[in-house]
C-alpha cells in the first residue's frame, strides 16, 4: 500500500501497527522513531521496523504515510519536530485518545500539500511499550477518523483502506463529539477505576493484605484497568478537561442518587437500575463488542469452565 511508513512513538499502539503492518504487507519499509534509545534499542531486538533513528524528522522523510503514537501531550512537539521534513502529499495521522487537542497542537505545524487526519483506534490493553504490541489488537474494534472539513477525499479513504486492512471497522466524527462519546465510555470508567483502587488502598479498616488476598472480586475487573500507563492517561484527563468533568459531574450526581436509594432503601429504584444495565451488557455482546462467556472467558482460559 505505502512505500514508507514512519512510526513516531513505538510503545503498546506502534509496535501493535508494526506487527500488522508487516503481516500485511502493508509496506516496503517501516521507519521507526522514539525519543528515548532504550525503547529504540528494544524496538530494534525485537525487529518491529527496517530502520531506526531517536530523530523523527529523518523517520518522515520521503514517508507517505506517518503514524504519530506517543502521549496525547506530546503531539504538538512531534509535530513541530516532523512539519519540515514531510513529503508533499504524505498522510500523516495518529492514534491519541484525544482529538480536539490533538488537532490543536497538531494542525499548526502541518505545512502546505501534506494530509493531516487524525485518528483513534478504539483497541488497547493495560500494557505499554514495544513489547506489548501484537498484531490482531485492531481485529474487528472500531478505529474512528475525525477528518477536518478541508481533508482530501482520496486520502481519507487511502487511510480507510489501510485502516481495513490492519482489521479496524471505521467510523467518522467529529472531534469535539468524539471527545464527549469516549469521556463516557473510556475516559470515566478509566477515572472510577483509579479511585475505586486507590480509596481501597487508603482504607484504615481493612488491610492492604485483605485487599489483595481477596481481590479476584469485583474489585479485580478495576484493576486491570488502574494498572494503565500513568503518562497516557495523565495526559488524557489534562487534554479532554472539559467533557471528563461533564462526565464526572453526572457519574457523581448518579452516584448520590443511588446513596439515596440504599439509605431510604428504595429497593425498586435499585432493581430498575440494575435491570437497565444488564440490559446494555446483553446489548454490548450481540453488538459483538464481548464474549458471551462468564467472567469474561478468564475460566474457560483456565480450562476449568464452560459457557453454562
Ligand atoms: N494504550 C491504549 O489502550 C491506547 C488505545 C488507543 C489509543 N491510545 C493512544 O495511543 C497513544 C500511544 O499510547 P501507547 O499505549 O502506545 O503508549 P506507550 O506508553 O506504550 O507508548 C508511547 C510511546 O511514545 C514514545 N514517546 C513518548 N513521548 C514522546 C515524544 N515526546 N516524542 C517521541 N516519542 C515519544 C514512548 O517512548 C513510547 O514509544 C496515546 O496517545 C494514547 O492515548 C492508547
Ligand atoms: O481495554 C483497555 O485496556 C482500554 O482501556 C483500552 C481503551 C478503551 O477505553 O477501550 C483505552 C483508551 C483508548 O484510547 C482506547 C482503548
Amino acid at each position: 500500500m505505502f512505500g514508507r511508513i514512519a512510526l513516531i512513538g513505538i510503545g503498546l499502539i506502534g509496535s501493535s501497527l508494526a506487527h500488522v503492518i508487516r503481516r500485511e504487507g502493508l509496506a516496503g519499509h517501516v521507519a521507526v522513531s522514539t525519543r528515548s534509545e532504550a525503547t529504540l534499542g528494544r524496538a530494534r531486538e525485537l525487529g518491529l521496523g527496517d530502520s531506526y533513528t531517536t530523530d523523527p524528522a529523518e523517520a518522515v522523510r520521503d514517508a507517505d504515510l506517518v503514524i504519530v503514537s506517543v502521549p496525547v501531550g506530546a503531539s504538538g512537539a512531534v509535530a513541530a519536530a516532523i512539519s519540515g521534513a514531510l513529503k508533499p502529499g504524505a498522510i500523516i495521522t495518529d492514534v491519541g485518545s484525544t482529538k480536539r487537542s490533538v488537532i490543536d497542537q497538531m494542525l499548526p505545524h502541518m505545512p502546505e500539500g501534506v494530509h493531516f487526519i487524525p485518528g483513534h483506534p478504539i483497541a488497547g490493553t493495560e500494557y505499554s511499550g514495544p513489547d506489548a504490541g501484537f498484531a490482531a489488537l485492531f481485529t474487528n474494534r472500531w478505529c474512528i477518523l475525525t477528518p477536518l472539513p478541508e481533508t482530501d477525499p482520496e486520502a481519507l479513504d487511502t487511510l480507510k483502506t489501510f485502516w481495513r486492512a490492519c482489521g479496524s471497522d471505521i467510523d467518522q466524527m467529529d472531534p469535539d463529539h468524539h471527545d464527549r462519546v469516549l469521556a463516557v465510555v473510556s475516559h470515566l470508567p478509566q477515572l472510577i477505576s483509579y479511585n475505586i483502587v486507590g480509596t481501597a488502598s487508603d482504607l484504615e479498616t481493612v488491610t492492604e493484605s485483605e485487599v489483595i488476598k481477596y481481590s479476584a472480586s469485583g474489585f479485580r475487573d478495576f484493576t486491570r484497568l488502574a494498572a494503565s500507563d500513568p503518562t497516557m492517561w495523565r495526559d488524557v484527563c489534562l487534554h479532554n478537561k472539559e467533557a471528563i468533568l461533564e462526565m464526572l459531574s453526572r457519574f457523581s450526581e448518579d452516584l448520590a442518587s443511588m446513596q439515596r436509594a440504599i439509605r431510604w432503601e428504595d429497593g425498586k429504584k435499585l432493581f430498575d437500575l440494575f435491570t437497565r444495565t444488564r440490559a446494555i451488557r446483553k446489548s454490548i455482546i450481540e453488538a459483538g463488542q464481548d464474549v458471551e462467556m462468564p467472567d469474561f472467558g478468564r475460566q474457560a482460559a483456565r480450562g476449568d469452565g464452560s459457557k453454562s
